[in-house]
């Protein structure tokens, strides 16, 4: 029953439903004709109502125009300059090399266009500075709308993971993602250097940012990182990546990852959170003995870090140690296991929009219009501070691990 729920849900992602659009639909303009960009907006915009992908651009306008006739896209641009030229278009969604982010964001942000721009949003905690304290997005509440397109943590099932945890009392999370080699090859731009490649900016972005969600808190110190180089003439770019964290309340958080796992490779990205054990009164009461001492020991495991809205679980294991209030010694133990799941808010008893076919990107896109529109929708943004903090613990991995820092764009300066 699970499975074919799966399947239909899985397939109605990809043939979703196409809204009406209204009248006050925002024009979308895409620049590149990127190979990300049909799953994280072209496909999920069919269902919104007010989001209408208007023109596409391309360094080559033969390549933007394929791209436009294959995925219905009604203007072709001759240039990214020309995209955001054009007053018809409301946003900008930049799937651009990391590297070229900031200057199109920028760019993008002049002309008075919100920005959609993908993860991760610089390259590192210098350009994250300029980018999101940039005066272009403070001018006044009617200014632009600029969101790192982290698209996960929008997803019920990461916002029902969060609320099973309790972050004053973790001690450890670890966070894994791994992924076969022949998802990039050697000369993608993900370990082109000059363009700011590297696995750890890249895949590395989602176990770090759910290590740093989980503990709700930045880290305090990255005390170990190690890096697997590329080869050479690409050897200043990782393509497996570790660190180890502490943050403010002592917990440590793990982060690990590949891009060259072997072509086999099945293992879902995950991370398991250890708490420390405190007191369980309610445990203790059922105990009904007055001398003992009951603590609980809890350890989430969420299986799906990438794209949660395809497949996941939650799994709450609440280990119960009762003692005598005493001398301490254990009497009884024993383990509590739930499994969750939520395709939906409402499986969480929140009155919010969303369907079991929405994608991660889909429930991304529904916040990012919302939050254009004025609207208050689900809560869930990634707002300037996280995309800046989330750079500061990339770089913290970076600088440990002795590969350097991602390069800084040199055309940056006249924005600033
Ligand atoms: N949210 C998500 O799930 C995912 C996000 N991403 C992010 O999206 C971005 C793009 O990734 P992806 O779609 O895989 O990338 P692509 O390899 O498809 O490249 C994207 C665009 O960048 C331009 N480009 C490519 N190579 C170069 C180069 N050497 N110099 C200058 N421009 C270049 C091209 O634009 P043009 O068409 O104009 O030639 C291309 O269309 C990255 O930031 C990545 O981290 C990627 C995958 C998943
Ligand atoms: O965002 C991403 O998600 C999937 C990964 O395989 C990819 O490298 C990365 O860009």
């Amino acid at each position: 029953m699970d499975f074919l729920s799966g399947l239909r849900r899985n397939w109605r992602q990809f043939n979703p439903p196409v809204a009406a659009k209204h009248d006050d639909a925002l024009k979308f303009g895409i620049l590149g004709a990127a190979n990300i960009a049909p799953l994280a907006l072209i496909l999920p915009a069919k269902s919104h109502p007010q989001v209408i992908i208007h023109a596409v651009a391309a360094r080559d306008k033969t390549r933007a125009t394929a791209f436009a006739n294959k995925r219905g896209i009604p203007v072709v641009k001759d240039s990214y300059e020309e995209l955001l030229d054009d007053p018809a278009i409301d946003v900008v969604y930049i799937p651009l090399p990391t590297g070229l982010h900031l200057e199109w964001a920028l760019k993008a942000l002049a002309k008075g266009k919100h920005v959609l721009l993908e993860k991760p949003a610089t390259s590192n905690a210098q350009e994250a500075e300029i980018l999101h304290h940039h005066r272009l997005l403070n001018q006044s509440s009617e200014g632009p709308v600029l969101m790192e397109a982290f698209h996960s943590r929008f997803a019920p099932g990461w916002q029902q993971f969060l609320a099973v945890l309790d972050p004053p009392n973790i001690s450890h999370a670890i966070a894994k993602a791994m992924v076969p080699s022949y998802i990039a090859s050697d000369d993608d731009i993900r370990f082109n250097y000059s363009i700011s490649g590297g696995a750890l900016l890249d895949l590395g972005t989602y176990p770090l940012a759910s290590v740093r969600d989980a503990f709700g808190a930045e880290p305090e110190e990255c005390i170990d990182a190690k890096m697997t180089r590329m080869a050479p003439p690409r050897e200043k770019c990782d393509h497996t990546f570790y660190a180890k964290f502490r943050f403010p309340n002592g917990g440590i958080g793990e982060v690990k990852g590949t891009l060259r796992a072997p072509k086999t490779h099945l293992s879902l990205p995950s991370i398991i959170v250890t708490h420390k054990p405190v007191p369980a009164p309610e445990e203790a009461k059922k105990a009904g003995d007055k001398d003992t001492e009951v603590t609980r020991t809890r350890k989430v495991t969420f299986c799906n870090l990438l794209w949660p809205t395809n497949y996941h679980y939650v799994t709450v294991e609440d280990k119960f140690e009762i003692r005598d209030a005493g001398s301490s010694t254990m009497k009884r133990e024993y383990t509590k296991t739930e499994t969750k799941k939520a395709y939906t808010f409402r499986e969480m008893d929140r009155d919010l929009a969303g369907e079991t076919h929405w994608s991660t990107y889909r429930y991304m896109l529904e916040e990012f219009v919302n939050k254009i529109k004025g609207r208050q929708g689900s809560g869930v943004f990634v707002s300037h501070e996280e995309s800046i903090a989330q750079s500061r613990a990339l770089d913290m991995i970076y600088e440990k691990s002795g590969l350097g820092l991602r390069p800084t764009s040199k055309r940056v300066s006249k924005f600033v």
